[in-house]
């Protein structure tokens, strides 16, 4: 009987799924969509904003059916769509390409559902609270202090600089030290084996997502990649563990004999589940090894993508100068404070415009845990929901010029009339990104720092750029970026 009703759901959800708007490519048996790919990965973000595209200014649709291979994936290309399983508690199971994420990551933040989802996320969610941030921001002053003074020795020697590079290992020092108040000083020193682990292990998942034939774990692990794979975690668990246990060890010395700052770790030793139990090793393990992945590549892409911008946008750049010289005057060293944040509020729609244009993680997806009306549409339970944040920050119906970069558009006069949806860089609803806080005050930070020593220049045009957006977006070859101090 269990299996009749099994095969009796699996044709109501093909007839519900065949109801739906296709995209104007025909679907293959088998192969699905794929075929668009041409045989080339790398070309995964392309296909996927093209064919985004297509639905929106072709078939004009809020939703479509895309076939990666025998799975169909509900992309979701407008607002009202996207608050429909956004905004819902009951759509927040991840989808199954967030499986390769679990033998690094096991069941944290990210990647847990249900129950657990819950109460970690209660747990947590003091982690960024106010009071923490201002902690953090002390550690922000120091390694952005640390990224201008490298910055000026290179140049200096005559040095050329990777602009994107030098901001991303800022970042991965600011997070090592906030979620573990550990040092692995990557901006010294990019080449230790935790900091290689970490990119080639990031590599590896967005493969294993997009190649469905490394898909079984029992084969992968057989394979040349499943044992570099291997390698790599048991670096990456090894450090991160270290760290845990000598933490743990001086744990209750911290306040009185060892004052130090705060890290999210020494929030989780502390904290207590409802029924007063504390979080096991693994269970802190997995959300500090959480922090680490979603924490910084994320923040420096999206200051990457902002340097770039800006470099591109001498007027705009002039603006965000006569901000900083009016807030911090000839002080271009000093340390900043939350009340001298405040006022950049013209840097902030700069990082907000910047996050429209490039949001850093372009698509995120889940899985819808029963039927589901989307507009005039019923979608099945168990539809695999893929919600493509990028397509709808450029879609030409709800955003004027789409294309141009315009930081106005977050003056609050011109937020109100505008799908709460729309703007989704963070994802939103109760599954949203629970660092956000935390990353704007990064990327103020480094911001503010970098751009009042120098008069940034981006050379390559924006028709020019490839952009790979698998798991964060980023140019396929590092921007060529050129730092002018500013007298
Ligand atoms: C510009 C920087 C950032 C962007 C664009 C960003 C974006 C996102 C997005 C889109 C999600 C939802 C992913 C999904 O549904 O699969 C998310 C979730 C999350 N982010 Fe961020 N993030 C950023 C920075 C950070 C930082 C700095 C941290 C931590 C310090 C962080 C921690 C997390 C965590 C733990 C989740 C999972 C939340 C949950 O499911 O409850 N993020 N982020």
């Amino acid at each position: 009987l269990h299996y009749r009703k099994g095969i009796a759901r699996h044709f109501k959800n093909r007839l519900m799924l065949s109801r739906l708007p296709s995209l104007p490519d025909p679907a293959y048996p088998l192969i699905g969509h794929a075929y668009l790919l041409r045989g080339d990965p790398s070309r995964f973000f392309e296909f996927v904003t093209e064919t985004t595209n297509a639905m929106v200014t072709e078939v004009n649709e809020k939703i479509g059916i895309l076939w990666l291979g025998p799975v169909p994936l509900m992309v979701v290309c407008h607002p009202e769509a996207a608050e429909v399983v956004l905004r819902s508690s009951k759509h927040m199971e991840k989808s199954y390409l967030y499986k390769f994420l679990h033998p690094w990551l096991g069941t944290g933040l990210l990647t847990s559902g249900g129950e657990k989802w819950k109460q970690r996320r209660r747990l947590i969610t003091p982690s960024f609270h106010f009071n923490i941030l201002q902690d953090f921001l002390e550690v922000m002053n120091e390694e952005s202090g640390k990224l201008i003074n490298n910055l000026k020795k290179k140049l200096k020697s005559g040095v050329k600089v990777d602009v994107g590079k030098a901001v991303t290992m800022c970042a991965l020092d600011i997070i090592c030290e906030t979620a573990m108040g550990q040092t692995v000083n990557a901006q010294e020193n990019d080449d230790s084996s935790y900091v290689r682990a970490l990119y080639r292990i990031s590599e590896l998942i967005q493969l294993r997502q997009k190649t469905p034939t490394l898909w079984w774990d029992p084969a992968f692990s057989r394979m040349k990649l499943g044992k570099e794979h291997e390698n790599l975690l048991s670096i990456l668990h090894g450090f991160t563990r270290d760290v845990i246990t000598k933490r743990a060890k001086t744990r209750d010395q911290k306040i009185v004999e060892n004052p130090r700052r705060m890290a999210f770790l020494d929030v989780l030793l502390h904290a207590e589940t409802e029924d007063g139990k504390t979080l096991s090793l693994n269970d802190i393990q997995e959300e500090v090894d959480t922090f680490m992945f979603e924490g910084h590549d994320t923040t420096a892409a999206a200051m990457t993508w902002a340097i770039y911008v800006i470099g591109r946008h001498p007027d705009i750049q002039k603006k965000i100068h006569e901000e900083l010289d009016a807030v911090f005057g000839e002080d271009r060293g000093g340390t900043i404070t939350n009340n001298q944040l405040q006022k950049l509020s013209y840097l902030e729609r700069v990082i907000k415009e910047c996050l429209r244009l490039y949001p850093s993680v372009p698509f995120y997806a889940r899985v819808l845990s029963e039927d589901c009306k989307v507009g005039d549409y019923m979608v099945p339970k168990g539809t695999q929901t893929v919600i493509f944040a990028h397509t709808i920050h450029h879609h030409p119906y709800v955003w004027e010029d789409p294309e141009k970069f315009d930081p106005d558009r977050f003056l609050a006069e011109n937020c109100v009339k505008r799908h709460p949806y729309a703007y989704i860089p963070f994802s939103a609803g109760p599954r949203n990104c629970i660092g956000q806080k935390f990353a704007l005050m990064e990327e103020k930070v480094i911001l503010s720092k970098l751009l009042h020593n120098y008069f940034v220049v981006s050379h390559d045009k924006k028709e020019d750029l490839v952009i790979n957006g698998d798991l964060i977006l980023r140019s396929s070859t590092p921007l060529n970026i050129t730092l002018e101090a500013r007298k």
